[in-house]
């Protein structure tokens, strides 16, 4: 049977990268994204900028809205301090599984808990499911239209607290207009753009950080 892109990107990292040691996990997975084959991980570039808001905000509850192949997955939870816990999302059973293996090749199943479903279904569950008061930390890489929806469902369901921070990719391609628009003009964020590229490409892309105001 033809193998899937995911199932390649996995292979490379079993090949390439040694276990255990997460940087060689993601320099597998971008070299062979950008000698190989692209595929929709946020990338060196954009990973650089994500890996900086990490260190700032040093998190204990980190959310992730789309895991893909558990690229940021890893980038994420190589900086999170012992006992800090990342909750990743995905909605596609395949992805998942390829996700489980990258992540736990890198060694990091401990700090890691993926969950497969949709994240409408999921957010409201967090508190009783995972025991959750609120995140330090939510990456937005998942639906670009359910970048803003999923924004307003945090809120109401009290997972954003004085100081949470938004990280959100893709905020010009694919594109997520309405979320820019909503989060820029809210009173109670204050977000930045941090300008960059399209993973792999010289296309503009860029990651809107917010803090929650409460
Ligand atoms: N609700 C819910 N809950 C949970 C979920 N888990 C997964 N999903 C569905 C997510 C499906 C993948 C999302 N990511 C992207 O579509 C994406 C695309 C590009 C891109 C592509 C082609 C171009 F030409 C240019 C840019 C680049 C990126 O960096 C992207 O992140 C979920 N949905
Ligand atoms: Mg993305």
């Amino acid at each position: 049977t033809q193998s899937t892109r995911p199932q390649r990107l996995l292979n490379a990292v079993q090949k390439k990268a040694t276990r255990g040691d997460p940087r060689s996990v993601v320099k597998a997975i971008d070299d062979f994204c950008r000698h190989k084959e692209w595929a929709m991980n946020v990338g060196d570039e954009k990973g650089c900028i994500l890996d900086s808001v990490v260190s700032e905000i040093n998190p204990a509850t980190v959310l992730e809205l789309g895991t893909y192949c558990g690229y940021s997955t890893v980038r994420i939870a190589r900086l999170l301090p012992p006992h800090a816990k990342l909750i990743t999302l995905e909605f596609n059973p395949d992805f998942a599984a390829i996700a489980r293996q990258v992540i736990a090749w890198a060694g990091l199943e401990e700090k890691v808990q993926l969950v497969e479903g949709a994240s409408g279904d999921w957010i409201p569950k967090m508190k009783e499911q995972f025991g959750i008061t609120t995140f330090d930390l939510v990456f937005l890489d998942h639906w670009k239209d359910r970048y803003l929806p999923d924004t307003k469902l945090m809120e109401e369901c009290g997972l954003l607290r004085k100081g949470s921070v938004l990280l959100a990719d893709n905020v010009i391609c694919p594109g997520t207009p309405d979320y820019l628009e909503y989060i820029r003009s809210s009173p109670r964020y204050e977000s930045r753009y941090f300008k960059s590229h399209l993973e792999y490409t010289k296309v503009e892309d860029g990651l809107e950080k917010s803090v929650f105001k409460g």
